[in-house]
């Protein structure tokens, strides 16, 4: 199952530097690893904002939520997801 999720990162402004620092890191770190899995399909930057636009692969959204609850960032985001389906004049055989 295919999902959209927009991601807007909010750092408290009273954030000690450090702590928003090991923050992006972990995420960083497990964003990553989920690429290599397959599973995070797409992570691209909305030019001029501290969001994203993402695609993730995944069996449930169930795992999905698990997902995204476990991303460090979590806390500090504000999340919205899109459930994507095959469009009919796709020339794609799959949703590879
Ligand atoms: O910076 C962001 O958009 C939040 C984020 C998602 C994966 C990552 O490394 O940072």
């Amino acid at each position: 199952m295919l999902f959209h999720v927009r991601m807007d990162v909010r750092l408290p402004l009273d954030m000690p530097p450090a702590q928003a620092e090991q923050l992006k890191q972990s995420e960083r770190e497990l964003a990553q690893s989920l690429q290599r899995s397959g599973t995070w399909r797409h992570l691209w930057r909305l030019a001029g904002q501290y969001a994203n636009f993402s695609i993730f692969d995944v069996a449930s959204v169930e795992e999905l939520h698990n997902l995204l609850m476990s991303l460090p960032l979590f806390p500090y985001m504000q999340i919205e997801v899109t459930p994507l389906c095959r469009h009919p004049s796709s020339i794609r055989e799959s949703d590879a």
